[in-house]
């Protein structure tokens, strides 16, 4: 029978979210420990797992077929793959950050110095893109220490919450670009692999939509239905369900996250009362 090949990275920052990502779809891992490579128990899938920074030359050589990575790192590879699924875990951002004492003046501070990464690629397009002459510095880990032990003016390295740069007295004064971890795949797939990545992204996609809407339950009195069907349209339109109690009704409908307060302080000046709020596991539009 032919599976997908999925890879993800055998241990670090994506592998959790991975794993956990897949089992939301319903698909179950024979994950034992130290396993190299798992089946899937109810899905044609084999996952493979893999150093973060070889997965994009895997994907691109048809090594496996589609993967689960951090677009930095599809950046820096310079892989050609085709990216499908922003899959919304392991944000960050690849920036440009100097000691705290420094003034910077613009990206023409950046002019004649060092610049110790990780990334080089990354770092040498922009510099290229931005004509600006540096130094590119390579090393693995632990970039942030660079400036303070003397090995160089500047680092261009993955931020989050920005507490590494704060603790190492750097400063981000420039971001590159933004990265979440995506699903990409090879762009040779045969038919019946496009066909099970069809069914994986459907999956995905489902458990996706649901983590970013919730689904609200509330009471309200007759005349005050119109003006809270406008506050929540829901998906086509809110089901409407009379209470036992005459003139009373329950409205059922779905509301995105980013919407959500918003919306429950319009909901209680419209006069809803009993407002509960459900999570909701899949949604399929
Ligand atoms: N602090 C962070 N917050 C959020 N996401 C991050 C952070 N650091 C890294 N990431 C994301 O997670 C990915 C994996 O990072 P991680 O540090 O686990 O692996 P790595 O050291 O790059 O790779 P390898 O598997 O080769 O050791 C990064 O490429 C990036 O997309
Ligand atoms: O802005 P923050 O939330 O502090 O996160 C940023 C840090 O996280 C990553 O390192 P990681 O912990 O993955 O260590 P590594 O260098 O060994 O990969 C990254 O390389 C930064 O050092
Ligand atoms: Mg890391």
């Amino acid at each position: 029978m032919v599976k997908l090949k999925v890879a993800i990275q055998k241990s670090g920052r994506l592998n959790e979210d991975s794993l956990e990502l897949l089992k939301e779809c319903g698909i179950s891992i024979n994950n034992g420990k130290e396993q190299l490579m798992a089946q899937a128990s109810n899905f044609p899938l084999e996952v493979l797992y893999l150093r973060n920074s070889d997965i994009p030359h895997y994907v691109e050589d048809g090594v496996v077929d589609v993967a689960i990575i951090g677009e930095n790192t599809i950046i820096e590879k310079r892989a050609n793959v085709l990216k499908l699924l922003d899959l919304g875990f392991s944000g960050c951002r690849v920036s440009i950050a100097i000691p705290k004492s420094e003034e910077f003046t613009g990206l023409e501070w950046l002019q004649g110095k060092k610049i110790a990464t990780s990334y080089p690629n990354t770092l040498n397009d922009f510099l290229q893109q931005n004509n600006i002459q540096a130094e590119a510095h390579v090393i693995t880990g632990s970039v942030e220490i660079a400036p303070g032990i003397g090995l160089a003016d500047a680092i261009c390295d993955i931020v989050s919450s920005g507490s590494t740069l704060f603790k190492n007295g750097l400063t981000e004064v420039y971001t590159l670009f933004k990265s979440t971890a995506v699903l990409v795949a090879n762009p040779n797939l045969d038919e019946e692999k496009r066909m099970l990545l069809e069914q994986l992204m459907f999956r995905i996609k489902a458990v996706l939509a649901a983590k970013c809407n919730k689904y609200i339950l509330l009471n309200a009195p007759e005349d005050k239905l119109e003006e809270i069907c406008r506050v929540l349209p829901g998906v086509k339109s809110p089901t409407v369900m009379p209470l036992r109690m005459k003139g009373w009704y329950s409205l059922h409908s779905v509301v995105n996250e980013n919407r959500f307060w918003e919306s429950i302080g319009a909901l209680r000046a419209a006069g809803a009362e009993g407002i509960l709020v459900v999570p909701i596991e899949k949604m399929i539009e």
